[in-house]
C-alpha cells in the first residue's frame, strides 16, 4: 500500500477550493491545477477507470504468477521455453502488416515527456522519438501530468517552449519524428488517482489519459490512419501481453476505430521473457510492430531472475555488454523471432552521450556507438534507439550503410540460424572480473540516479553516461548480489570481501559525490535521503523488487481529501 510521501500534506487553505470533476468511485488526490484538469476530464477518468475495473484482477493475477515463477526461480529452477506453447513458436503464423507511417524506424530517439525534450527529440531528424512515462521519468504528479499536457500539444503540432534565459523558442519543424509512447510498467501505481478505493494501475492511466485526448488528432496527422503508437515495458509472460491486447481492443471500441489501428513494441528486457518473445507476438499479433533489445532492464532481470543463484554472479556492470555470448544470442533470438512474424527488430541503446568539454573522449564515445550500431544492424536489426540528438547522424550513417534506402531487414535478413540457439546459449554465464572501482562506480552512480529522481528528473548524464532507472536497477542489484554472497572482489588483486569494506565505500563515496557536485547542491539535494534508501536496499535481506517501488513513496504528495471530489 502506498503512504504518504515524506512531505506529502499541504495544509487546507481557506481560498476558493478547486476539484477536478470526477466521474462514481474516481478520487484525485494529486494536487489541482487548471491545465491538469484539461486532462482530467470527467470522459477521459471515465475511461481510466473503465480500464481498471476489467483489468484489475487480471493485472493481480498476473502479478501473483510472477511472483509464483520467482519463487521456483529462487528454489533453483531456471527460466526456459514453455513446452505448453511450443505450438505456437512452431506454427506458421505472421502478425498484422506494419502500418506504413512506421516501416522505417531505422534510428529511434528517446527522452522523458518533458517540453523542450518532446520538442527537440520530434525535430531531431530521428524516424521517431518514444516519449517517456517510464525509465527516463520520475513519475511524480507534476511529471505525469505536465507529460500529457506536453504530447498533447505535441500531436496537436502547437508544442511551443520558451527559454527565456537563453532568448529562445523552441517549435516544431515542418518534418518530425513519428511519436510512440511508453507507459510504465504494470507493477507501479498511481497513488494520485484511486479508484473504487485503490490506487490506479500506472501504465493504465498513463495509456488511458494519453489515448483518449490524443488517438483521433495523431491518427490523422502522424500515423497515416493507424495508431496511436506504443512501447510496453517490462514484461514477464505472455498473458501480460494478452492483457495489453484485450486493452487496446477496449480502447479501439471505446474510440469507434478498426481494430488493429493501435500498434505496439514489446520491450524483450526481462529474462523470462525471451523464451516468450513467440508467445507475446502472438497475444499482439493484431497490435504488433516488434519487439526491441532493452538490454539495460535485460541484464538487471538477469541479477534479479538469478537472486537465489550463487554461481551466477555478475561481473562488473561495464563488463556486461551486447558481445557476451547470452546477450548475443538474445539479440539474435529476437532478431529471428520479429523477422519470421513480419515486424521489426528493434535494437537497444548505447549508454553513451556526447562529451562536450573533451574531444578525444567524445571521439571514443561516438567510436562505441558506432560499434555498437554496426553489430547491430549487421546482425539483422531493423533500427536502434539514440539517448542524445548529437547521436542521430551517427546512428543514421552507420544504419542506412547497411539498409541503404530499403526501410527495414524484415525480408531480407531472417536470421534462420538463431534457431539453432538453445536455452543454455541465453543463459550463459557472463564472463568478467569483479573490482573496487566496480563497486566504487555502483555505489556513486546508484546514489545520484536516485537523488536525481527524488527531486524530479528520471534521466541524467552521470560521468558520461546516460543513466536512468534501468542502468541504475544493475548498480543497486549488483550490489545486493554481491553483498548477500559476500563476494571477493578479484579484478584488481585486492582480495578482499565486499561485506568488510561496503559501509566505507559507501561514506567515501559520499564524500566524493559531495567534492564533485560542490557543499551548496549537496545540501539543496537530496543525496542523504538517497543513500538511506540505496544502501537500505543494497544490504536487505530479500531484494526489493524494484527500486522506484519503495522510492516512490517518497515522490507522492498527496493534497486534502476535500480538495478532491465526491467519492
Ligand atoms: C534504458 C532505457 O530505457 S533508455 C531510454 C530511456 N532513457 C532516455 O530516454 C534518456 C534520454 N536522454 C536524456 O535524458 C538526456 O540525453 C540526458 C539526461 C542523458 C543528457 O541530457 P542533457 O544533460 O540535457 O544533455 P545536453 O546538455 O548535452 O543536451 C543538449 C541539448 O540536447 C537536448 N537533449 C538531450 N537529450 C535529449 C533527448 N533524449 N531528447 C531530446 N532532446 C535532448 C537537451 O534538451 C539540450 O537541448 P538545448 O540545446 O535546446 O538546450
Ligand atoms: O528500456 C530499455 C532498457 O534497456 O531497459
Ligand atoms: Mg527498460
Amino acid at each position: 500500500m502506498i503512504g504518504l510521501g515524506s512531505y506529502g500534506y499541504t495544509a487546507p487553505s481557506s481560498k476558493k477550493i478547486n476539484a477536478y470533476d470526477v466521474p462514481q468511485g474516481v478520487d484525485i488526490r494529486g494536487r489541482f491545477d487548471e491545465e491538469f484538469a484539461k486532462i482530467l476530464t470527467k470522459d477521459a477518468l471515465q475511461f481510466v477507470a473503465d480500464l481498471q475495473r476489467e483489468f484489475r484482477n487480471h493485472i493481480k493475477y498476473a502479478m501473483e504468477c510472477r511472483k509464483e515463477a520467482k519463487r521456483r526461480y529462487n528454489e533453483g529452477a531456471l527460466p526456459g521455453f514453455d513446452p505448453a506453447t511450443r505450438y505456437i513458436r512452431e506454427g506458421k503464423w505472421t502478425c498484422a502488416p506494419v502500418p506504413p507511417a512506421v516501416a522505417d524506424r531505422r534510428v529511434e530517439i528517446t527522452g522523458p515527456v518533458e517540453r523542450k525534450m518532446i520538442i527537440n527529440a520530434l525535430n531531431s531528424g530521428a524516424k521517431v522519438f518514444m516519449a517517456d512515462f517510464e525509465d527516463a521519468l520520475s513519475p511524480s504528479w507534476e511529471n505525469l501530468m505536465r507529460g500529457q499536457i506536453n504530447l498533447k500539444d505535441a500531436v496537436e503540432g502547437t508544442i511551443t517552449f520558451n527559454d527565456k534565459a537563453r532568448n529562445r523558442v523552441y517549435k516544431l519543424n515542418n518534418e518530425i519524428a513519428r511519436l510512440f509512447v511508453r507507459p510504465r510498467g504494470w507493477h507501479l501505481p498511481e497513488a494520485h488517482i484511486f479508484i473504487d478505493g485503490e490506487p490506479a494501475t500506472g501504465c493504465l492511466v498513463d495509456f488511458g489519459l494519453y489515448f483518449y485526448h490524443n488517438y483521433a488528432n495523431f491518427r490523422n496527422t502522424q500515423g497515416q490512419g493507424f495508431g496511436p503508437f506504443f512501447y510496453l515495458p517490462k514484461m514477464e509472460n505472455s498473458r501480460e501481453a494478452k492483457i495489453w491486447n484485450s486493452v487496446f481492443d477496449k480502447a479501439e471500441k471505446m474510440a469507434g476505430i478498426e481494430k488493429g489501428s493501435i500498434r505496439a513494441t514489446v520491450l524483450i528486457e526481462t529474462l523470462p521473457a525471451v523464451f516468450q518473445m513467440d508467445e507475446i507476438l502472438y497475444e499482439l499479433r493484431d497490435h504488433s510492430v516488434g519487439l526491441n533489445c532493452g538490454r539495460w532492464d535485460y541484464i538487471f532481470s538477469y541479477v534479479k531472475t538469478f537472486q537465489g543463484h550463487p554461481d551466477r554472479l555478475l561481473p562488473d556492470r561495464g563488463q556486461v555488454g551486447m558481445t557476451q555470448h547470452f546477450m548475443r544470442s538474445y539479440s539474435d533470438l529476437l532478431i529471428r523471432t520479429c523477422h519470421r512474424r513480419g515486424v521489426h527488430a528493434m535494437g537497444g541503446m548505447a549508454a553513451q552521450i556526447p562529451i562536450r568539454d573533451d574531444p578525444a573522449a567524445n571521439e571514443a564515445a561516438f567510436e562505441l556507438v558506432r560499434k555498437d550500431k554496426q553489430r547491430e544492424v549487421k546482425a539483422g536489426h531493423d533500427g536502434t534507439w539514440a539517448a542524445h540528438p548529437g547521436l542521430i547522424k551517427t546512428c543514421m550513417e552507420v544504419f542506412t550503410n547497411t539498409m541503404g534506402s530499403s526501410p527495414n531487414q524484415i525480408e531480407t535478413v531472417k536470421r534462420d540460424d538463431a534457431s539453432n540457439l538453445t536455452e543454455d546459449d541465453l543463459l550463459q554465464r557472463p564472463r568478467g572480473v569483479r573490482t573496487m572501482e566496480g563497486l566504487r562506480l555502483n555505489t556513486r552512480v546508484g546514489i545520484q540516479y536516485l537523488a536525481a529522481w527524488l527531486t524530479g528528473s528520471g534521466s541524467v548524464p552521470l560521468y558520461n553516461l546516460m543513466e536512468d532507472a534501468a542502468t541504475a536497477e544493475i548498480s543497486r542489484v549488483q550490489i545486493w548480489q554481491w553483498l548477500k554472497y559476500s563476494v571477493e572482489l578479484d579484478g584488481d588483486g585486492l582480495g578482499v570481501r565486499v561485506n568488510h569494506v561496503f559501509g566505507r565505500v559507501v561514506e567515501e563515496e559520499m564524500a566524493r559525490i559531495e567534492r564533485e557536485v560542490g557543499k551548496e547542491k549537496f545540501k539543496k539535494g537530496m543525496y542523504k535521503e538517497a543513500c538511506k534508501i540505496f544502501t537500505r536496499q543494497c544490504t536487505t535481506s530479500t531484494l526489493d523488487e524494484f527500486l522506484t517501488l519503495d522510492a516512490y513513496n517518497y515522490i507522492v504528495i498527496h493534497h486534502p481529501k476535500d480538495v478532491s471530489s465526491k467519492l
